[in-house]
C-alpha cells in the first residue's frame, strides 16, 4: 500500500535543514534584535520576522510565527535577553514571556532562566550592560544545550525503534511538527525519524495534517521534503484506517509538558492516536527534552490547556496565505457566521498509553512517576523555579 502514496522525486528537495534558522540573535548598528523564521508563511514563502522588544516576540508567539516547546524556551531566553539590551523592564518581559502561552512548559523555562542569569548578574554587582551580557549568555547556552539534547534523542530513539522493530523498513506516523523549526538542533520526534532515514530505516513518514493550524502539512512536510525523506501527508481522521490497515509500525510525537505522573500534553490529536496505538498494538514513543517535564505540575488533570479562537476552525485561507493569529473575517468562513468552535491546542495522553518517553538523559519504559522523577533528579540539579 505505501509506495503508491510516493511522492515523485521532482517533488523531493534533500537541502537539509531550513536555509533560514528558525531563529537567530542580530545586533545590527540600530541596536540588538530577534530574528525568526516566521513560520506562519510557510510553506510557500521563507521569510523572516524581525522583533526588536519583548513585546512583538509575545505576539510573534501567540500567532505562532515561533512555536514548538523547545523554540519557544530558547525565544523566550532571547526575548528576555533582547529586553535587557535595550533597557526595557527585565522582569516585566520576563512574566510576559512566560505567560503569552500556557501550556508548554519550556516558554517559562527559557524567560526564568534567562531572567536569573540577569539577576544575579545584578546582585552580583555587574552594570545594565553586563547583566545582559548574561541574560544572553544564558539564552545561548539554552540554545547550544538544546541543539545537544536534540542528537542525543535522535540516538536514544533510534536504537529503541531499532529494538522494538528489528530489521528496519520504519513506517512511522508523526502529529504537528517536531524538527529543526522547533529546536536549537533537528528537533524531537522528528530528529528520530530523520536519523531513521540516515541510516536507510525509514520505509515511510506518515504526516498528519494536524488541524486546525496545519502544522503537519504545512511545516512537517516542508521539512521532510527538504530532507529527502519518503513521505505521506494525510488528514488527522485518516489515521484510525490506517493503523487498520497495518500500516504503522510505530508513532513518535513530541510534547509541550510532561507532568510529575509522566501524562503528557501535545499538540490536539496526540491522545486520539495513543487510544488508536493502543488498540494496533504499536508502540507510542514521546521524543522530548527534559526541560519539558514539570515536576510542579502532578498530573494530566493539572496541565493548563491552551484555548485558541473559534475563528482557527470556522474559516480557512488560500494556500501561502498566513491563516495564523488573523482577526476573525479574515479568512474563508467554512461555518455558519457566529458559529463558536472548541478549539483546544492540546489534548493529554495518560502515561499508561505512552510506550516510551526519550529524553536526551535516556529512554523511560514504562512511564512511570518514580523514573520520570528520576530523569529530572540526573539533569537538573540546578532547576530554575517558574511560575
Ligand atoms: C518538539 S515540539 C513538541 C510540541 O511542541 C509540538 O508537538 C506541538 O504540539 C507544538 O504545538 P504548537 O501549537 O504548534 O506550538
Amino acid at each position: 500500500m505505501a509506495d503508491q502514496y510516493a511522492q515523485s522525486s521532482e517533488d523531493i528537495r534533500p537541502t537539509g535543514i531550513p536555509a533560514i534558522p528558525a531563529i537567530r540573535w542580530d545586533e545590527p548598528p540600530e541596536g540588538p534584535v530577534l530574528v525568526l523564521l516566521d513560520q506562519t508563511r510557510l510553506p510557500g514563502e521563507e521569510s523572516e520576522l524581525v522583533c526588536t522588544d519583548a513585546q512583538a516576540l509575545v505576539e510573534a508567539i501567540r500567532t505562532l510565527a515561533v512555536r514548538g516547546a523547545p523554540l519557544l524556551g530558547i525565544a523566550a531566553a532571547y526575548g528576555v535577553a533582547l529586553a535587557a539590551a535595550r533597557g526595557f523592564d527585565v522582569d516585566e518581559a520576563a512574566d510576559s514571556l512566560a505567560g503569552a502561552r500556557p501550556t508548554a512548559v519550556n516558554l517559562a523555562y527559557g524567560a526564568r532562566r534567562a531572567q536569573a542569569a540577569y539577576r544575579t548578574a545584578v546582585v552580583d554587582g555587574a552594570g545594565p550592560e553586563r547583566a545582559a551580557g548574561a541574560a544572553l549568555e544564558a539564552a545561548r547556552a539554552l540554545h547550544a544545550e538544546d541543539a545537544r539534547a536534540s542528537a542525543k534523542m535522535a540516538a536514544h530513539g533510534l536504537a529503541l525503534l531499532e529494538e522494538l522493530l528489528p530489521g528496519g523498513g520504519h513506517r512511522i506516523l508523526t502529529h504537528c511538527n517536531t524538527g529543526a523549526l522547533v529546536s536549537g538542533g533537528e528537533g524531537t520526534a522528528f530528529a528520530v525519524a530523520l536519523k531513521s532515514h540516515r541510516a536507510g530505516s525509514l520505509r515511510r513518514l506518515w504526516v498528519d495534517e494536524t488541524r486546525p493550524l496545519l502544522q503537519g502539512a504545512r511545516l512537517t512536510a516542508y521539512e521532510a521534503a527538504r530532507n529527502g525523506m519518503a513521505y505521506t501527508l494525510l488528514t488527522d481522521n485518516a489515521a484510525g484506517s490506517l493503523f487498520a490497515a497495518g500500516e504503522v509500525d510505530a508513532v513518535l510525537i513530541g510534547a509541550d509538558r510532561i507532568a510529575a505522573d509522566g501524562s503528557v500534553a501535545n499538540k490536539v490529536g496526540s491522545y486520539p492516536l495513543a487510544v488508536l496505538a493502543r488498540y494496533h498494538h504499536v508502540p507510542f514513543i514521546v521524543v522530548a527534552p527534559v526541560t519539558t517535564v514539570d515536576l510542579d505540575t502532578p498530573d494530566g488533570a493539572s496541565i493548563e490547556v491552551e484555548q485558541r479562537a473559534s475563528h482557527e476552525v470556522t474559516e480557512v485561507t488560500a494556500p501561502h496565505v498566513p491563516v495564523l493569529g488573523m482577526e476573525a473575517g479574515g479568512g474563508i468562513p467554512v461555518a455558519p457566521l457566529g458559529t463558536q468552535a472548541y478549539n483546544p491546542a492540546f489534548d493529554v495522553t495518560p502515561p499508561e498509553l505512552v510506550t516510551a518517553i526519550v529524553t536526551e538523559e535516556g529512554v523511560l519504559s514504562p512511564v512511570t512517576a518514580e523514573g520520570v522523577a528520576g530523569l529530572c533528579a540526573e539533569s537538573r540539579g540546578g532547576r530554575v523555579p517558574i511560575d
